[in-house]
């Protein structure tokens, strides 16, 4: 077994995947390994269909792995019943979507306030005061009484960012998060993300954006389920 040093915040061993389709099993992932660093920022990249997002699913404890261990801040994520997983998503981990993903029928802030559902034992009032800093912190503070449909493409994913902070997870998963952006907003968004790594938090991003992805430290490029190229770059973003 490989050692994990002490900064690492993602390690994953020998890790297969397959999904069932009929009586045949396909193999999406098949065997990957990898160790992520605390303040890491990660792209991951490889052509549609090799993997990207079931990599994503089963780091995020979305999904399982049909062999191999999953390691993430010390715990083996796929040894957790469901109970823990959803607490360690919880704490953990914010996700990002390319579809942004906000709740239609809740404001901009009661979309932030929403998965401080689980910080139960914190006063409503302080909630409200931290889902208001995090808006404030994505540039979102005058936007908080808005409904999504009132906001453009970049501003709801800027609110998703928020969102995806709300219980101050350490590693944030953002699924081609500019994907639906146009080039400045797409800027903006990944200035948000790479500001978070600057904070300490680990992020991890799929791109089909190459431009975006040469600007993050580290490119994992993965082909047929396995990763073909591991590139940290020093690249002045
Ligand atoms: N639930 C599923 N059942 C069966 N096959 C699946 C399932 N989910 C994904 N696959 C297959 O696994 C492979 C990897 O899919 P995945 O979604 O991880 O690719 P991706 O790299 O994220 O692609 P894209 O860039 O198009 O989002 C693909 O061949 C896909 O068809």
């Amino acid at each position: 077994m490989a050692t994990v040093k002490n900064n690492t915040v993602i390690q994953l061993e020998k890790v297969k995947k397959m999904y069932a389709i009929g009586e045949n099993g396909f193999w999406a992932l098949k065997g990957v390994n990898m160790q992520i660093d605390k303040g890491e920022f990660v792209a991951i990249v490889g052509k549609s269909g090799s993997g990207k997002s079931t990599l994503l699913n089963l780091l995020g404890g979305i999904d399982t792995p049909t062999e191999g261990r999953i390691i993430v801040k010390g715990t083996v994520i796929n040894g957790l019943r469901e109970n823990q997983l959803s607490r360690f998503r919880g704490d953990t981990i914010g996700f990002v979507f390319q579809f942004f993903q906000l709740m239609p029928t809740l404001t901009a802030l009661e979309n932030v306030l929403m998965p401080m559902d689980f910080l139960k034992r914190i006063p409503s009032s302080e909630r409200r005061e931290r889902a208001n800093a995090l808006l404030a912190k994505v540039g979102m503070e005058s936007h908080a009484g808005k409904f999504p449909s009132a906001l453009s493409g970049g501003e709801q994913q800027r609110i998703a960012i928020a969102r995806a902070l709300a219980n101050n997870p350490d590693i944030i998963f953002a699924d081609e998060p500019t994907g639906n952006l146009d080039s400045n907003t797409s800027e903006e968004v990944f200035r948000l993300l790479k500001s978070l790594t600057d904070e300490g938090k680990t992020v991890i991003m799929v791109t089909h954006n190459n431009e975006l992805a040469e600007r993050c430290g580290r490119t994992i490029r993965i082909s047929d389920g396995q990763i073909t190229e591991d590139i940290i770059s020093n690249y002045e973003r």
